[in-house]
């Protein structure tokens, strides 16, 4: 399954970014910041009208290379001006051609919260999201133990980063919420063949709590698709290769809010 080949890449590549920069320098580092607990990416789920969050992906593993121009500066940029209400930054490098210093990069550019989207199965990792400028983080059920996810959060939370816990099914999100989770993220995006149900969504709303922020991910393409997702009493939606695809980003989401 494609989960088991990206945390492989993924521990494969912080045993040697660990050499290069050791925890002890990033814990270092991360102590001079003030750390603010306002948790700014949370803030933004909690108002009253769907949120949306967009997504800076140059490729994925469903469908390879999405854009060849991939100004992540420029399109950082265009979300903020057309509306967007928080990014996701895609990091892993291996299947989503991403790189941690498009975060950094991005977060001197905008104001807006960042995620750090990445596979996360090591607290150093959450310490570089702090240092390049992330607000929140992605936990994924599925890859993570029951005490990995309970010291993950406990962890982001000190350093005043949410995290949007990511779960697959009722099971998963009954583990997250075991453990603490105060944001899960459904993946309409079956893992095992890449196919996408928005109505998993639907199935899983009753097993969420109303005081914990609930976020459809993956595949949303359509207005119907938004106005549908919000009717299954969605706070969030995030949206990658549809605005990632999109020549004119503004019309798009315009048209995607039903503004348009
Ligand atoms: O996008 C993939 O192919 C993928 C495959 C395996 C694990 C994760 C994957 N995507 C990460 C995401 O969560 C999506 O980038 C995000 O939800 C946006 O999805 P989309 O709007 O479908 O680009």
């Amino acid at each position: 399954m494609i989960l088991d080949d990206l945390v492989k890449a993924t521990r494969k590549r912080i045993t040697l970014e660990k050499k290069v920069h050791p925890l002890d320098e990033l814990r270092s580092q991360v102590n001079v910041l003030t750390l603010e607990q306002e948790f700014p990416f949370e803030t933004c789920l909690k108002q009253p009208q769907l949120t949306f969050i967009c997504e800076i992906k140059k490729a994925s593993p469903s469908k390879g290379q999405i854009v060849k121009q991939f100004d992540y500066k420029k399109i950082a940029h265009d979300y903020e001006r057309d509306g967007v209400d928080a990014i996701s930054v895609l990091t892993e490098p291996k299947y989503f051609q991403g790189d941690l210093t498009y975060l950094t990069a991005v977060h001197k550019e905008v104001s807006l919260p960042l995620l750090r989207k990445d596979f996360t199965i090591d607290p150093y990792m959450i310490y570089q999201a702090k240092l390049a400028g992330a607000s929140s983080i992605l936990l994924i059920v599925a890859i993570l133990t029951n005490e990995q996810l309970r010291c993950y959060l406990k962890l982001a939370d000190q350093l005043g980063l949410s995290a949007i816990v990511e779960a697959h099914d009722e099971t998963e999100i009954q583990r997250g919420l075991n453990n603490g989770a105060r944001i899960i993220g459904v993946n309409n995006r079956n893992l095992k063949d890449f196919t996408v149900d928005l109505t998993t969504s639907q199935k899983l709303r009753e097993f969420v709590p109303d005081d914990i922020l609930y976020i459809s991910e993956s595949g949303i393409q359509t207005r119907e698709d938004v106005d549908q997702l919000r009717h299954f009493g969605v706070d969030a939606v995030l949206i990658g290769e549809t605005m990632m695809r999109a020549k004119n980003k503004k019309q798009t989401l315009q048209n995607l809010k039903g503004e348009s």
